[in-house]
């Protein structure tokens, strides 16, 4: 499954680069205004901070949520605390698009996330000229010259790669680069299956001072407190803000932990 994501993202991305060329997608990543910084943003508090997503649909769960206007709902994510949004533009199985991000940045003034299947320097120039500031690298689909490559090329237009891991080895790859934000997704990307206890055994692999994130698996408050009580900095929510109906009361309920 996520090859063939990664696949997927790759001739849609291809498909786009016939429309607008490489040299016009690196002009107008250089025209706009820096990245925020989002290390420093997310950086571990006394709290939990939270990155909430846009998420219409996912190959495990089917259609989620009918968001008609992605940018109201980041306005809500921001209302409710957020501090960084998270952005699906991945359009065959998320439902996702690039322009979804582009209204996201106009609406709010936390760092943004292209979360997508990221394999090449086109989609990240894509991510930088459509506001990012933050991109996922998904370790298992990259291997590790690409990871290093798409890492630095990352930081090199001013934004933060989010390295996301779902084992050990995984993790000391991404501590290897240097990684200031590293993930542990409770999803295995390829069989689907949730294992909510997978970032407290994998926690202590990541370096202390390396923002720790918890992707994945957080219906309630609970959930957030189970990873919080792990070492979690950051959680990163999908399905249950855009299905709960209040996404502003649920944050808080959430941040509350
Ligand atoms: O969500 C999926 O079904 C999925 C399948 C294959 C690759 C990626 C997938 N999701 C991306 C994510 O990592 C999640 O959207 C994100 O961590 C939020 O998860 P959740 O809160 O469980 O919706």
């Amino acid at each position: 499954m996520l090859a063939e994501l990664v696949a997927g993202a790759l001739e849609d991305a291809t498909e786009r680069r016939s429309v607008r060329s490489l040299a016009a997608v690196e002009a107008a990543a250089e025209a706009k205004a820096p990245a925020l910084d989002a290390l420093a943003l997310l950086a571990p508090a006394d709290r939990v901070k939270i990155i909430a997503e846009v998420k219409r649909a996912s190959p495990s769960r089917g259609d989620l949520a009918d968001i008609a206007d992605p940018a109201e709902l980041a306005g809500l994510y921001a209302a409710g605390g957020a501090s960084a949004i998270s952005v699906l533009t991945e359009g065959r199985r998320f439902k996702g698009s690039l322009a979804d991000l582009e209204a996201v940045r106009a609406r709010v003034e936390v760092p943004v996330l292209r979360k997508d299947f990221i394999a090449e320097e086109y989609q990240v120039l894509e991510a930088r000229a459509a506001g990012a500031d933050l991109v996922l690298l998904i370790v298992a689909a990259l291997d590790q010259p690409t990871l290093v490559r798409l890492h630095e090329f990352v930081l090199s237009l001013g934004m933060t790669p989010l390295v996301e891991t779902h084992d050990a080895v995984e993790v000391s790859r991404a501590v290897d680069l240097g990684a200031g934000l590293i993930g542990v997704n409770a999803r295995d990307l390829s069989t689907f299956e949730l294992d909510s206890d997978l970032f407290g055994r994998l926690a202590e692999r990541i370096p202390t001072g390396t923002v720790k994130i918890a992707e994945s698996a957080v219906l309630n408050a609970a959930d957030v407190a189970h990873y919080r009580a792990a070492g979690a900095d950051v959680v990163l929510v999908g399905e249950a803000l855009v299905t709960n109906g209040d996404p502003v009361a649920t944050l808080k309920e959430f941040l509350s932990v």
